[in-house]
């Protein structure tokens, strides 16, 4: 079958994606069938029990997994069918990452951990891009400190800035706050909100959490491999109950929304 290019202003999508993980006996099928897209300029989450296939989606999508069938597109290049060499590309050029570990070289600077891929990359910053971001995450103090002298928090906003630093089409974000505090999460959810808001960069995130997704435009909720529901304009009670309808009892144990504003929103 040939699928044309997108023309929606999607800057990521995947059409009928299946990803079968192992063989025989072991086989799993982790996506059995999505297509969604990420639009340009919004912050999407993804949310779903263990298992339905969140890291697998994200991964798929970032050139990180190939599909067993379907397609994935960044953009209006497919990447299906390309080459390590040039996914290896792709994701450098045109794909930042924010993992649930920092991943700081600890022997650099913020400043230098922030432009190392654009460094290794042979690319030259763009200055006035580079002062946004170093004013939006807040760090301009602390740009000649090493990893070591810094909060969880902090680091995980020098990993957000060092993700953006190249202006890649797409930001992909898995379990960004899985290891802070809520207080220091919630700072690096607003960030990735208002680099999606504000500078109109594009961002996907995974995560757990009804209060983490409430951060973004829209929620994608995955369940066995296929989606299952959207919801636009999230609030942690909504996304919350839309989760108990797919597994009774989530959210209870460990994931129970903090509310932060009337409407439930951060
Ligand atoms: N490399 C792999 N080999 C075999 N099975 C895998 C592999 N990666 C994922 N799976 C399986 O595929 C399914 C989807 O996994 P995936 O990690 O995408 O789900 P998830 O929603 O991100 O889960 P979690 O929230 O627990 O991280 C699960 O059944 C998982 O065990």
């Amino acid at each position: 079958m040939s699928v044309s290019a997108p023309v929606l202003a999607a800057a990521a999508r995947v059409i009928d994606a299946v990803k079968i993980h192992g063989t025989g006996t072991a086989e799993v099928r982790a996506l059995d069938g999505v297509s969604v897209e990420f639009p340009a300029g919004r912050f999407t989450a993804i949310m779903g029990p263990s298992g339905s296939g969140k890291s697998t989606l994200m991964h798929c999508a970032a050139g990180l997994d190939t599909l067993t069938g379907g397609h994935a597109f960044l953009g209006d290049t497919e990447l299906t069918g390309l080459d390590d060499r040039r996914l290896t590309l792709l994701r450098r050029e045109r794909i930042g990452f924010v993992f649930q570990a920092f991943n700081l070289l600890s022997t650099l600077t913020v400043a230098e951990n922030i432009t190392l891929p654009l460094d290794l990359a042979g690319r030259r910053p763009d200055p006035q891009w580079l002062e946004t971001l170093i004013g939006l995450v807040g760090l301009r103090d602390r740009l000649r400190h090493r990893p070591a002298q810094l909060s969880g928090g902090q680091q995980q906003r020098v990993a957000v800035a060092r993700a953006f630093a190249g202006r890649p089409e797409v930001v992909f974000a898995d379990e960004p706050t899985g290891n802070l505090d809520s207080r220091s999460g919630a700072e690096v959810l607003g960030l990735l909100r208002r680099t999606a808001r504000d500078l109109g960069r594009t961002v996907v995130m995974v995560t757990h959490d009804p209060v983490a997704a409430a951060h973004a435009d829209e929620v994608l909720f995955l369940a066995d491999g296929r989606l299952v529901d959207r919801m636009a304009s999230p609030t942690a009670d909504l996304v919350l109950d839309r989760m108990h309808r797919f597994v009774p009892g989530a959210g209870r144990a460990g994931t129970s929304p903090a509310r932060t504003g009337e409407d439930g929103r951060p």
